[in-house]
């Protein structure tokens, strides 16, 4: 098990992400893809997720959980790029607890 003392939370990082999207300075793997726009922050994503799927089916637990952090960290990355709060998903995560996932899915339009 990790050591949850020096864990990092999804808003910690959101908060990082945001500061090095509008810092200066020192090199930083997060302004270049930001500055690469919001198509290459949805591409990044897209390949970690797949990544991460087959990491999922695979042996390697290690993997699963290396890989499932460079999906959210370039989730949380597409989100800054998209100018989307990371508190506008938690409310929606909350209306959704209101409901069930099978009346929330019928209630999705199309
Ligand atoms: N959590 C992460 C994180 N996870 C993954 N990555 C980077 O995401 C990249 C994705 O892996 P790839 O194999 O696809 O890398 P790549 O081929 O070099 O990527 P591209 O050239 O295609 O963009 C790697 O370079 C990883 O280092 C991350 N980079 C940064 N962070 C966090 O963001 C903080 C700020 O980082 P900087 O912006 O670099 O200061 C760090 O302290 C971390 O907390």
């Amino acid at each position: 098990m990790a050591d949850l003392s020096e864990r990092v939370t999804l808003e910690q990082l959101a908060a990082l992400v945001a500061r090095r999207a509008t810092g200066e300075g020192e090199a930083s793997y997060t302004r270049t893809l930001l500055a690469k726009g919001v198509a290459k922050c949805a591409q990044k994503l897209g390949e970690e997720a797949v990544e991460t799927a087959l990491a999922a089916v695979g042996a390697d637990t290690k993997a699963v959980v290396s890989e499932t952090a460079d999906l959210l960290y370039h989730l949380v990355v597409l989100l800054q790029a998209r100018g989307v709060p990371l508190e506008d998903v938690y409310a929606e995560l909350a209306r959704r607890t209101r409901q069930s996932g099978l009346e929330e899915k019928a209630s999705r339009p199309g």
